[in-house]
């Protein structure tokens, strides 16, 4: 089922929470909504469920118009972050819910079949008789998830289903969900702020700030071309510097960088920690080494330019150098944008 959202405005009393926005969801697709907190995805997932009405512009289902189209018949999974399962009821009741509810009326043995293949499908075999309470956060999440695919939902809207599980258990299942999708190819719509979930998991991640698209694309397009410095920040780690633009050039103390088609003003770079080397033969922005951390697999240090910039970059776990000497940052693929 294609979705598009044309031109969808939301006002809370005086609040615009969300400014006329278009967006293409092609049937099949799997597409992550990603944003700070209060960029308005959640208020444009539930316009699209239906538990919230747009007050300018339209959403379609197909060709169909979906306002016209009551919550319970636009044929919408959800899981939430915080969409409970009935506590009272074992985990394969919480599945059979929906479809016993369901103007599609089924036998008894449909649904005890429907429930163990869906059990199957998230991995839970076995575990149909216990409650909610007694399976983990993560054995939760998938058992909703069930429950949404158990009515074979057009669409299926997740909010942060992840949201409040640990890191390792997050990056789990959003493998798992992943190849679900791949499995059953349900037009999926993902909110999340987390931006490592939405490159993970997504066909197409649309960054939202404020109310408003700011860029969408493939993970690959975001991540090599962002848009402004919003997206850039966003998106991961990155420093920031004062530049001056001139004749297509941003400058940053005695360094250069390419800046064709921006006016010449005050303009900032960006780049990421792993993309800068420290060198010493003067080649780059001076700076000074204020400190140097340790990790894992690798070295953080933290540096200050010549005239007071703070910049940090990563090394190799060898890196020699220590606070207070002196160098220079050359910098690998810097984003030029005009100040902000
Ligand atoms: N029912 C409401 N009444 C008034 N304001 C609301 C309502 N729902 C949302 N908002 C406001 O609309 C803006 C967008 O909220 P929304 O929940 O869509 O953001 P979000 O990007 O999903 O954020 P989060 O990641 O924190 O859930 C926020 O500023 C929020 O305070």
């Amino acid at each position: 089922m294609k979705i598009r959202l044309d031109t969808v405005v939301k006002t809370f009393e005086t609040f615009r929470a969300v400014h006329g926005v278009s967006l293409d969801i092609e049937s099949g697709e799997l597409v992550a909504l990603l944003g700070p907190s209060g960029s308005g995805k959640t208020t444009i997932l539930r316009m699209v469920a239906g538990l919230e009405y747009a007050d300018g512009g339209a959403i379609y289902f197909g060709a169909e118009n979906a306002t016209d189209i009551p919550v319970r018949d636009r044929g919408v999974g959800f899981v939430f972050q915080h969409y409970a399962l009935f506590p009272h009821m074992t985990v394969a009741e919480n599945i059979a819910f929906g479809m016993k509810v369901s103007k599609v009326k089924r036998s008894a043995e449909a649904i005890a079949a429907r429930v163990g293949e869906l059990l199957d499908l998230v991995q839970l075999s076995g575990l149909g008789e216990r409650f909610p309470g007694q399976i983990s956060g993560g054995q939760r999440q998938r058992v909703a998830l069930a429950r949404a695919l158990a009515v074979d939902p057009r669409v299926l809207l997740l909010d942060e289903p992840f949201g409040a599980l640990d890191a390792n258990v997050r990056r789990d299942l959003r493998r798992w969900l992943r190849r679900i999708h791949d499995e059953l190819g349900i037009t999926t719509l993902f909110v999340t702020h987390d931006q490592e979930e939405a490159l993970d998991l997504a066909d197409r991640v649309v960054i939202l700030d404020k109310g408003r698209i700011v860029q969408e694309g493939t993970p690959e397009e975001v991540c090599r071309n962002p848009a402004n410095a919003f997206v850039m920040n966003f998106l991961g780690d990155a420093n920031r510097l004062d530049a001056e633009i001139r004749g297509g050039r941003a400058h940053v103390q005695d360094a250069a960088f390419d800046a064709a088609g921006l006016a010449d003003g005050a303009g900032q770079i960006l780049f990421r920690p792993a993309d800068v080397t420290w060198r010493e033969d003067g080649h780059g922005i001076a700076a000074r080494i204020v400190r140097v951390i340790d990790r894992p697999d690798s070295r953080r240090v933290l540096a200050m330019t010549a005239d007071g910039q703070p910049v940090e970059f990563d090394t190799a776990p060898e890196f020699p150098h220590r606070k207070g000497e002196a160098g220079f940052l050359d910098i690998r693929r810097p984003r030029v944008y005009p100040a902000a």
